[in-house]
């Protein structure tokens, strides 16, 4: 039996089929009751753990589970509602728990933003006068579940209190030590339960600890630990950071925990280099994050064993862990159904359950089982080089124009002010032009005859005609709304980067590799594993049949380098810089191809671009740069009267304005309805001088939003911004809602634009 410890971080919650999204769909349909919900949530957690235990992991996770999100779970741990839903106090209703995730006919759905620089998102703590109590002990009833029903020791999960604020809004920094001061005592109430209960693990989740700590929050990290330790010095608490090193790494290894998690994938040189530096405390355990959470490749053993081996040097096997580097969350759930995979490609990859079988293996190889060690090397050392010897890694013809780029491929021909005013003359646009941001509801019907095709009961000919129908009926929907600059829907897409990785050379998209990217929504992010080639025109066809129905300007619409990297799974063997120059390539043949189609406003969508910006100020600038010239690399090549626009959703804005301005795009459309006030607020100090349209509705609400709502958005948007620059648009685009609601909703907006046209009184262009 070996010394070293296997353990997991979290596991994927929606399951092998996606069971999870499908139970969460069906009870807010009143499909279920809410206690047929709950029975089969807990049959879904309890076979994530059961799969678990099978796999021989050693510190199983427990509470990571969540009915949505595990951000709101901890808000309503803490009866952090914000007054607008009617809470009174005690334990959070599931009423109320989906109305602040989803918002309902009273009140608007919390912000959403994104967890860190992943694409999944969590629901915003608003701290404003919060009136925080424990209403719940979750991590423990957690612990007690796994414990009964399957005899688990598990370790349970909370998300860190300094984390938890630094994620909420609604307070200045400078209340950060009255806010720990009421709710640090709440922390020390639950891990003072959790070791009554006998738990001797548990997992805490720092990692804002991995971004640049302002000075003075370090007293009050320094604080909550110590407190934490006082409270409950018999748990060995494991302050575990991810996707990214520490930046203060003697400070982090300090705090009085038992044990320090450390992201050995992302940021994992220099997490290396901290080690060799300063060392590693000799009463402390290391949880070695080797596998990495984040991304979809086998790991490479031999790499690992050599990693082992050095951090031998600095703890001894019975204080290593071996772990992946951050939740599973962020991986699809099973290779099993991926047999269509090209076989090359299927050996080099591992998704959540084969990552558990890769920790186990290192566990093995770790504690020098020499037979595991030199037949499980040998197979993992020939998958890996099959992969790099295979054709499809390098494409000379890509790799020449990646070298030939010159900045002359990076610039529009003329400057904004000269395209605007070609771009007026040319368009005569009302003033506050109305559009939306590309998608129109992907109804069951139409997912119905997507699957059709796909399984062979529609051939080519007939799904066209099907897209085609949609098309049609949404044009003339928009004619009638009224709407200045209209879209196609993008009927044709599954999703937005899957749909691009499906016509890219260089790209590989699975059946079932699903991961949440929102409550119950999904992804299928496809995997860049070879270089990026423009193979035909992916989106003409749909978008020359929509321009052919109306005189008003159809946009086509394309999503962006940037985004299309940031929402795959990329290989590892280039920079992804040079990756994201290879799809600006591709792209750009795309635009062109619109151009000569007589197609004049192309949208670029870049909702991922500050998504991944780096957790470290350090490192911006070199990304931004390479993000900024790679957008401008498939949009700058059009005439001056081509208009070129871009959009953005769910982020921070603030910190890259100035990088979005760089992107040259003549409009942005910006999400900001769930943060509209912020937004605004920032728009007092910092300028944007080119075409803008600020998010006016929140789109993942049902809600249907009143006309003036919508106006009062844009009158204090123009307080700040130019009104001969402004559009008037939704948040995001429109595929999760239903038709009529989508209707209602445009057509008040519409409204909304014309009755803020009277008020503003300026004259029409
Ligand atoms: C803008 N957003 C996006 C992000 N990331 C992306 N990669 N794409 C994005 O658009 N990140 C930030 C935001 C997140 N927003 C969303 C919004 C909506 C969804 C979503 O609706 N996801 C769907 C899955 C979409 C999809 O691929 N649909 C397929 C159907 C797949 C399916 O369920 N098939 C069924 C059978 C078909 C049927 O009869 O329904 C099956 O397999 O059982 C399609 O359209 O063909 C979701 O349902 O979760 C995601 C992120
Ligand atoms: N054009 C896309 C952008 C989403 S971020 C859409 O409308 O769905
Ligand atoms: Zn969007």
């Amino acid at each position: 039996m070996s010394q070293w410890i296997s353990s997991n971080l979290g596991y994927p919650r929606i399951g092998a089929n996606r069971e999870w999204k499908k139970a969460l769909e069906s009870f807010w349909a009143g499909k279920v009751s809410e206690s047929d919900f709950l029975a089969e949530l807990k049959g879904i957690r309890l076979g994530h753990l059961r799969l678990q235990q099978e796999k021989g992991i050693n510190l199983i996770p427990v509470g990571d589970f969540s009915l949505y999100d595990h951000v709101l779970d901890t808000s309503t741990m803490f009866g952090i509602v914000p007054k607008r839903y009617g809470y009174e106090g005690g334990e959070v209703s599931l009423d109320t728990y989906y109305a602040m995730a989803r918002g309902n006919d009273q009140a608007a759905a919390s912000e959403m933003t994104k967890w860190f620089n992943t694409n999944y998102h969590y629901i915003v703590p608003e701290l404003a006068d919060a009136n925080p109590s424990l209403t719940v002990n979750r991590p423990l009833h957690a612990y007690l579940e796994a414990k009964q029903e399957l005899g688990i020791e598990g370790k349970p999960v909370l998300l860190g209190l300094y984390t938890f604020l630094k994620l909420s809004k609604g307070y200045a920094n400078a209340e950060l030590p009255s806010l720990v001061e009421r709710f640090l005592p709440l922390y020390c109430e639950v891990l003072s339960e959790l070791q009554q209960a006998g738990v001797q693990w548990v997992q805490i989740d720092e990692p804002s600890l991995v971004t640049d700590i302002p000075a003075e929050d370090w007293k009050q990290i320094e604080r909550i630990y110590e407190e934490l330790n006082k409270v409950a010095p018999e748990l060995k608490i494991i302050l575990q950071t991810y996707f990214e090193a520490v930046g203060d790494y003697e400070k982090v290894v300090s705090l009085p925990v038992q044990g320090i998690g450390l992201d050995l994938v992302h940021g994992g040189e220099a997490n290396l280099e901290h080690l060799r530096e300063y060392g590693f405390p000799e009463d402390k355990v290391l949880a070695a994050g080797l596998i990495d959470g984040r991304n979809i490749w086998r790991s490479d053993l031999t790499e690992h064993t050599q990693v082992i081996k050095e951090l031998g040097k600095f703890v001894s096997p019975d204080r290593l862990i071996i772990q992946p580097s951050s939740s599973l969350l962020h991986t699809p759930v099973s290779l099993a159904k991926e047999d269509a995979l090209l076989p090359v490609l299927r050996n080099s990859l591992a998704f959540a359950e084969e990552k558990l079988d890769e920790i186990q293996l290192l566990v093995n190889i770790a504690a020098e089982d020499e037979n595991v060690i030199q037949e499980a090397l040998a197979e993992n050392r020939k998958a890996l080089s099959e992969l790099k010897t295979s054709v499809f890694r390098s494409n000379g013809t890509v790799r020449e124009a990646v070298n030939n780029l010159d900045e002359s491929s990076f610039v529009r021909k003329s400057d904004f002010s000269t395209r605007h005013a070609a771009q007026q003359k040319r368009f005569h646009l009302p003033i506050l032009p109305t559009t939306t941001i590309g998608s129109f509801p992907q109804t069951a019907e139409v997912r119905k005859a997507r699957r059709q095709w796909r399984n062979g009961q529609l051939d080519n000919q007939q799904y066209e005609a099907f897209v085609d129908e949609q098309t049609k009926e949404w044009i003339d929907i928009q004619e009638e709304l009224g709407l200045d600059v209209l879209v196609h829907g993008e009927f044709e897409r599954t999703d937005m980067v899957e749909f691009f990785g499906e016509k890219l050379g260089g790209f590989a998209f699975t059946a079932g590799g699903w991961v949440q990217s929102y409550g119950s929504r999904c992804v299928k992010p496809p995997i860049i594993f070879g270089d990026v080639v423009y193979q035909e025109p992916m989106t003409l066809r749909e978008t020359v049949y929509a321009q052919s129905l109306t005189k008003k300007p159809v946009k086509g619409m394309l999503t962006g380098p940037v985004t299309i990297l940031n929402w795959s799974f990329v290989r590892t063997d280039i920079p992804r810089s040079e990756v994201a120059y290879q799809i600006g390539l591709a792209l750009r043949e795309e635009v062109e191809a619109l151009e000569s189609a007589g197609i004049e406003m192309i949208q670029v969508d870049e909702p991922a671009l500050r998504e991944g910006l780096p957790l470290k100020k350090a490192d911006h600038e070199s990304y931004l740069t390479d993000s900024v010239k790679a957008f401008k690399l498939s949009t700058s090549s059009v005439n001056d009267t081509t208009q070129i626009h871009t959009h953005m959703c769910y982020c921070e804005f603030h910190d890259v304005i100035d990088s979005i301005e760089a992107m040259d795009a003549d409009v942005i459309s910006l999400e900001t309805s769930r943060s509209h006030g912020e937004l605004i607020e920032n728009f007092k100090t910092q300028t944007y001088d080119k075409g803008i349209g600020l998010g006016v509705y929140d789109i993942h609400s049902p809600r249907v939003p009143s006309v003036e709502e919508m106006k009062e958005v844009v009158v204090s948007a123009l307080d700040v911004l130019d009104p001969e620059l402004f559009w008037i648009n939704p948040d995001c685009g429109l595929k999760t809602r239903g038709k009529e609601e989508t209707v209602a909703a445009l057509r008040n907006m519409v409204a909304a634009a014309g009755e803020a046209r009277n008020e503003i009184q300026v004259p029409s262009l």
